[in-house]
């Protein structure tokens, strides 16, 4: 097989600037021409992974044996090495969603053909919103049904559609640019090297226009960032980044201005035709240049539909049953107006809409019997067989379309053909669309920078700096070189108490105020399925460990050498089991705020744990009653105290014993007819009613640990995961 001539074809598509998303459709034996074509030149970027290691989704023609390839390509505009993505149809038929027996959608239908975008469109609460939860499979539907091309929508599908809420769902302390190369490295393919993701993460900062304020900060209330058009523009760019299939907007213009929005729509409407996106989106009240950008429109009335069909005869189907609309007048505005006029016309309006339902131009995908009539499966793949042929699209899955009697352009698809057509598309890409993205490592890695990046200005805050500088000295200052003895004893005792309980409660509230706006953005990406709650959850701990153990350290650097310093040794234990009683501390607050949704709840329930968890720790109160004894054995406090006497009395200095001790070790005298002249530490430790060794209290600590974080994890994983 000769190709002279091919290297310069493949040079100019590859290094175009769309080159390596640019699908190639080669004709000839792909097997043993392609990738020796892409080995031979030593591509810039590495080879389309599409025409490589999955010829099959090539468009692929063996009986054109041609002596010399050819390359063709189509100006796909998505800069980056990204799979190809599947045109999908989207037909949802009949859909009913009540609640408490409330309807709120009605027999609702429709069907958006790749490169198309669907308005929905109706007054506030007509159930657009819902509409989207149900075709994004994040809300179950009473009846109907949803399909993806001949396919019932299912989880398999998540990660072909993307859902762009309402809300601006992000970590206010990134950057936009930070937060999209976060998303690209968590949602785009292992494979694809970390310079190609870059390059999408540009692409799609240039197509929204977010360049300019790439490194401005999100923001939030507090703090301001981006406007709240960017950051709508933003939440459209997260997504876009995965190159789904189908697009789901939920009011992407609300708080824009008239410019800003119709801007936005022609750019959706532009990627949508030219990379043969599926798109949906919901609207209030257009302008009339944006009304008339739709394909599709889908007017809704209380949750009934009043209108579904091409946005250009809507206002002749409202003349068809004698509403005028005045010249000039927004199309827009005025179906709207006529929808909220009155009950009679609201009726009219959708009887009128349930007789166009048996018109004959009526999509026929949207009779009950059509993807089920005579065991075959009939589409209407005319559309998607025209963009194949005319653009040299090449869709996994699609390409084998065998055109029978085209009547009307129509495809009839036998059962089982489409589904071994199906099964192998599902397979080759699979990896990507069914499984994760990436893998737990990236995952792991990925979240873990992110988690650091984000809580690192909110935990090692200039404020939290100064309060632990200023709380080493001022503890310091008031425990200032005590001596030894048993005078000082309470006195040395309290500065542990104090170090412990102030540190543990500082990493567990640290922890709980930490969740609440970290659980609306993991509960997104989760439900977009960008990675494993394992790979968060374990991630979100090592991401935060350096921070939560910094300033403990720091204070502990200062103030225990003004106590009075004995060895490094015993430093630097000290300083350990300081740490670990932190560590357990924050895993209580992981659980606390993984199972209340509510701050107020989590904030009372953990005043109430940390203050039964104090008084039963054995410093402020040494004498329990009988029936209450157990619960210190409930109170981390309590294991923590015991270490830190355990060490600092047994590995520093001894304790001299008080003139008039209170200790009867000190005041009895031992068998040889001397006095003690110090206190040990199992006679402190006695006098609190507590023996247990010090791998005891660190086991018991360790247990804490390891049982909060599994359930906290539990907790995230079956009670709190988003639906
Ligand atoms: N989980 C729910 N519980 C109770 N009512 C609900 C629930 N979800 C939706 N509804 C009701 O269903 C109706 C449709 O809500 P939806 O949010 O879909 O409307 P919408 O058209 O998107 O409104 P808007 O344009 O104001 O955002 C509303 O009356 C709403 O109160």
């Amino acid at each position: 097989m000769g190709f002279k001539g091919l290297p310069a074809v493949i040079e100019r598509v590859f290094l175009d600037f769309y080159s390596c998303s640019t699908v190639c459709v080669l004709v000839g034996n792909v097997e043993e021409v392609a990738p020796q074509a892409f080995r031979n030149e030593q591509l810039s970027c590495p080879p389309l992974s599409g025409c490589t290691t999955h010829p099959e989704r090539l468009h692929w023609k063996s009986d054109a044996i041609s002596p010399a390839l050819t390359v063709e390509h189509t100006a796909l505009t998505f800069p980056c090495m990204l799979e190809p993505s599947r045109p999908l149809q989207l037909v949802f038929q009949d859909i009913c969603v009540s609640v408490q027996k409330r309807p709120i959608l009605k027999d609702v239908s429709g069907i958006v053909r790749p490169g198309q975008v669907l308005a929905v469109m109706g007054p506030s609460g007509c159930g657009k919103t819902t509409l989207l939860d149900c075709l994004s499979g994040q809300r179950a539907i009473d009846s109907g049904t949803i399909r993806l091309n001949r396919e019932r929508l299912s989880k398999k599908w998540r990660r072909r559609i993307c859902y762009v809420l309402q809300q601006d769902i992000f970590f206010a302390g990134l950057t936009l640019r930070e937060t999209l190369e976060y998303t690209a490295m968590l949602r785009l393919p292992d494979k694809l090297p970390r310079s190609e993701k870059m390059r999408c993460v540009d692409h799609i900062l240039e197509v929204l226009e977010l360049t300019p304020c790439q490194h401005t900060k999100i923001g939030d209330y507090l703090n301001r960032g981006l406007s709240g058009g960017e950051k709508k523009r933003a939440n459209i760019a997260c997504e876009l980044l995965t190159n789904p299939s189908i697009m789901l907007l939920d009011e992407p213009t609300s708080g824009l201005d008239s410019h800003a929005a119709t801007s936005l729509i022609s750019s959706l409407q532009r990627y949508a035709a030219q990379e043969h996106k599926t798109v949906v989106i919901t609207v209030h009240q257009p302008s009339s240049q944006m009304f008339h950008m739709f394909d599709r429109l889908l007017l809704l009335c209380r949750g009934q539909t009043a209108y579904f069909g091409d946005v250009n005869r809507v206002v002749d189907f409202f003349q068809d049953i004698g509403l005028t609309m005045k010249s000039h007048y927004n199309p827009a505005d005025f179906i709207l107006e006529q929808i909220k006029s009155s009950p009679e016309v609201r009726d009219k309006i959708i009887q009128a809409a349930r007789v166009a339902r048996k018109s004959s131009s009526y999509p026929t995908e949207l009779n009950q019997d059509h993807f089920t009539k005579n065991g075959v499966v009939m589409v209407d793949f005319r559309h998607l067989h025209n963009l194949l042929k005319d653009d040299r699209i090449v869709a996994n899955g699609v390409a084998p379309i065998e055109e029978t009697q085209s009547e009307e352009g129509k495809q009839l698809w036998m059962e089982t053909q489409s589904h071994s057509s199906s099964a192998s598309s599902d397979s080759h890409d699979g990896d990507f669309w069914l499984g994760y993205p990436t893998s737990f490592y990236t995952q792991f890695k990925v979240l873990s920078q992110r988690n650091f990046k984000e809580a690192r200005p909110r935990m090692l805050s200039r404020l939290n700096w100064l309060q632990t500088i200023g709380l080493g000295m001022m503890a310091g200052a008031l425990w200032f070189q005590l001596p030894k003895t048993e005078e000082s004893l309470h006195d040395i005792q309290g500065w542990m108490f104090f170090s412990q309980t102030y540190w543990m409660l500082f990493a567990l509230f640290g922890a709980l105020s930490s969740f609440p706006p970290e659980r609306e953005v993991i509960s997104k990406e989760r439900r977009s399925g960008a990675y494993r709650l394992s790979a968060y959850y374990i991630a979100k701990m090592v991401g935060e460990l350096p921070l939560v153990i910094t300033l403990p350290a720091v204070y502990h650097l200062i103030s225990y050498p003004m106590l009075g310093f004995s060895s490094p040794s015993l430093f630097l234990t000290m300083l350990a089991f300081l740490l670990l009683n932190t560590i357990v501390a924050q895993s209580v607050g992981f659980f606390v705020g993984a199972c209340c949704m509510d701050m107020n709840l989590s904030i009372t329930v953990s005043a109430l744990y940390t203050l039964a968890t104090q008084l039963f720790g054995g410093y402020l109160s040494t004498r329990f009653p009988s029936w209450l004894e157990w619960v210190r054995f409930t109170s981390m406090i309590h294991y923590a105290y015991q270490n830190m006497q355990i060490l600092e009395f047994s590995e520093g200095p001894p304790i001299v014993c008080g003139e008039q001790s209170k200790f009867s070790i000190c005041t009895t005298e031992n068998p040889d007819g001397t006095m003690n002249k110090y206190i040990p530490v199992d006679a402190i430790l006695d006098a609190q009613g507590c023996t247990a060794p010090l791998w005891l209290n660190t086991l018991v600590l360790v247990g804490f640990l390891v049982v909060f974080r599994v359930l906290g994890y539990i907790v995230l994983r079956y009670v709190r995961c988003p639906k």
